[in-house]
């Protein structure tokens, strides 16, 4: 499928920091939206409804899968986690940059559908230091953090498949590589359309 806006992937092992980095991406970004996803996952403690997820129960979400009302959808730890059609389509028709804060099967589906999506990985500096920020994080209980920790090394293998690779070691360090893999694919399309007005507006120039 063919949209004029850019489309950016994050995906990383659960407490790798990708939330955080596109948080402070965001602020940073005002021509940039993040997807809300669907879950089964039941909300943590300050998550809202329709501001860090729409949550869903297992029946709707199946329902939803069902209708084809998912570009992309994938079961990760335990949970049924699925990005709507509806949280990205008009954005992205309409020329907006969307990021999607998704896992690894999620990301490959959207490299599919959309081949101009830019998928990167974050990882973290050490396996010891990402059991430290899950376990700092405070949010989830022993069990859960086995399993992730687990699946952190599936999901850390399947990076060579992204455009590009990120360590979140020094948090401002790659917030800056996120921010220029960001301005050089506004460039890169820019460019490509070959009109000097949108060279002009990815510079910021007026
Ligand atoms: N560079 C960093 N140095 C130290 N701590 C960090 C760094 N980046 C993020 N953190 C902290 O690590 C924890 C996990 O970060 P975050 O919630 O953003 O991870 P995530 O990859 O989005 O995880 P999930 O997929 O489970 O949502 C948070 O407490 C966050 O403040
Ligand atoms: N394939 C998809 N994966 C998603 C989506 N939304 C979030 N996620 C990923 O799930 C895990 C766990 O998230 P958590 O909030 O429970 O810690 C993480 O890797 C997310 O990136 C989605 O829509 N599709």
């Amino acid at each position: 499928m063919e949209y004029p806006g850019n489309l950016f992937v994050v995906a990383a092992p659960s407490g790798a920091g990708k939330s955080s980095l596109v948080k402070a991406l965001l602020e940073l970004d005002s021509h940039l939206a993040v997807s809300i996803s669907h879950t089964t996952r039941a909300p943590r403690g300050q998550e809202q409804n329709g501001r860090e997820y729409w949550f869903v129960s297992e029946a709707e979400f199946r329902q939803m899968v069902d209708r084809g009302e998912f570009f992309e959808w994938a079961e990760v730890h335990g949970n049924l986690y699925g990005t709507s059609r509806a949280a990205i389509e008009a954005r992205i028709a309409a020329g907006d940059d969307v990021v999607l804060e998704i896992d690894w099967q999620g990301a490959l589906q959207i490299k599919q559908l959309f081949p101009h999506a830019v998928l990167i990985f974050i990882l973290p500096p050490s396996w010891d230091e990402l059991l430290q920020r899950l376990k700092r994080r405070g949010e989830d209980g022993e069990d859960v953090i086995d399993r992730r920790m687990a699946n952190a090394r599936v999901e850390v293998a399947q990076a060579r498949h992204f455009d590009f690779v990120i360590i979140n070691a020094l948090f401002e360090t790659a917030l800056f590589d996120l921010k220029a893999i960001v301005h050089a694919q506004r460039l890169k399309y820019a460019a490509q359309r070959r009109t000097k007005k949108a060279v002009f507006e990815a510079l910021g120039i007026e």
